[in-house]
């Protein structure tokens, strides 16, 4: 049986730098078609069409310079002619252009067809919020899976080592997507959550928008957080420490912190209760308690007999969200 045709929509800086390990991949199994196409939107360079050059030089000069794309990489202008007769759809572009692209391509999918998602971004439906994944389910109509993760497309191109994160719905069309971009310095974990990778990925671009502003306004020094201090430490105490250890038990047991430190922990003692009565106090005494929800709701349950079950009640009221 002959192996399946990819496509990869989309030549940009991540697109590029995927269609280095798409052309690479393709060769080495069976299951793939050796050529690869990849539409480019058309654009001129220095009076050259960048389908032209990227055709004969096989670098993305403006996208991605300084790399080579595999030959079997063929930037195609056209659309539809990009997708003619391909199984495997890679959809990597901004993700304000997919809907209309996606028009395009509907009249020439073919029984099969899958798709993956590298976009990070997410679309307003009238719903509420849609994911890019399920605008490409619902015009085209098929199994879509998502590629998120830590992964800058330069260095990726670089070879240097990461790994992401493949959300499939299909165990089969992971594998499938697992075989056609993993490398020795590209790893793959393939997890069936799916909108919770593509979620991730859309989110977290807010975020690294907010920490640009800090670092603009020159208030706060985001490398600081970054070191084994910042969030290594919150990741790896929400994990594995006492303080989270002994809440799960006073949730399970019904018994209070005092009890349970003694019982659980042979003499040694818990910083967390005790650090989110002092820092309520400095709330109250500031007059800001309503504006760190958790921290209150912590000290409350811990000392006040507040309810466990209302931590979320104490989060969704945030005056933020009022
Ligand atoms: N660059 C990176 O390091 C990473 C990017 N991503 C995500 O991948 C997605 C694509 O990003 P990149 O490949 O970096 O693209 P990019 O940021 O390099 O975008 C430029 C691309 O958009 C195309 N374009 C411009 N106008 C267009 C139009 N009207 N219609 C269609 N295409 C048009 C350009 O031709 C070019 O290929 C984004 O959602 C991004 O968040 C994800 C991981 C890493
Ligand atoms: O998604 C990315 C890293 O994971 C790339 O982020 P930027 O689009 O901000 O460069």
């Amino acid at each position: 049986m002959p192996g399946k045709k990819v496509c990869i929509v989309g030549s940009g800086n991540w697109g590029s730098s995927i269609a280095k390990i798409i052309g690479h991949n393709v060769k080495a199994s069976n299951r793939f078609d050796p050529m690869v196409s990849m539409w480019v939107y058309e654009e001129m360079i220095d009076g050259r069409k960048l389908t032209e050059i990227i055709n004969k030089e096989h670098e993305n000069v403006k996208y991605l310079p300084g790399h080579k794309l595999p030959r079997n990489v063929i930037a195609v202008p056209d659309i539809t002619e990009a997708v003619k007769g391909a199984k495997i759809l890679v959809f990597v572009i901004p993700h304000q252009f997919i809907g209309k692209l996606c028009d395009q391509i509907k009249p020439h999918i073919t029984e099969g067809t899958i798709g993956i998602s590298l976009i990070k971004g997410i679309d307003e439906g009238p719903d509420g919020l849609k994911l890019i994944s399920d605008i490409i389910r619902e015009k085209l109509e098929i199994e879509v899976s998502v590629l998120m993760g830590a992964n800058i497309a330069s260095e990726v191109a670089d070879e240097k080592f990461c790994e992401t994160t493949i959300g499939a719905k299909s165990e089969a069309n992971g594998q499938i997507f697992k075989e056609l971009l993993q490398t020795p310095n590209f790893r793959i974990t393939v997890v069936n959550e799916s909108d919770t990778v593509e979620l991730c990925g859309a989110l977290k671009n807010i975020v690294a928008v907010g920490a640009g502003f800090c670092d603009g306004l020159g208030q706060v020094s985001s490398s600081t957080f970054l070191e084994s201090c910042g969030v290594a430490d919150l990741i790896t105490t929400c994990y594995g420490g006492r303080n989270r250890k002994v809440a799960e038990a006073f949730v399970r047991t019904s018994k209070s912190i005092a009890e349970l430190e003694a019982e659980m922990l042979n003499g040694q003692k818990l910083q967390g209760p005790q650090t989110s009565a002092e820092v309520y106090k400095i709330l109250q005494k500031n007059d800001i308690v309503t504006k760190f929800p958790l921290f209150a709701a912590v000290y409350q349950i811990c000392f006040e007999g507040k309810e466990v079950k209302e931590f979320i009640t104490c989060l969704q009221n945030h005056p933020e969200h009022l």
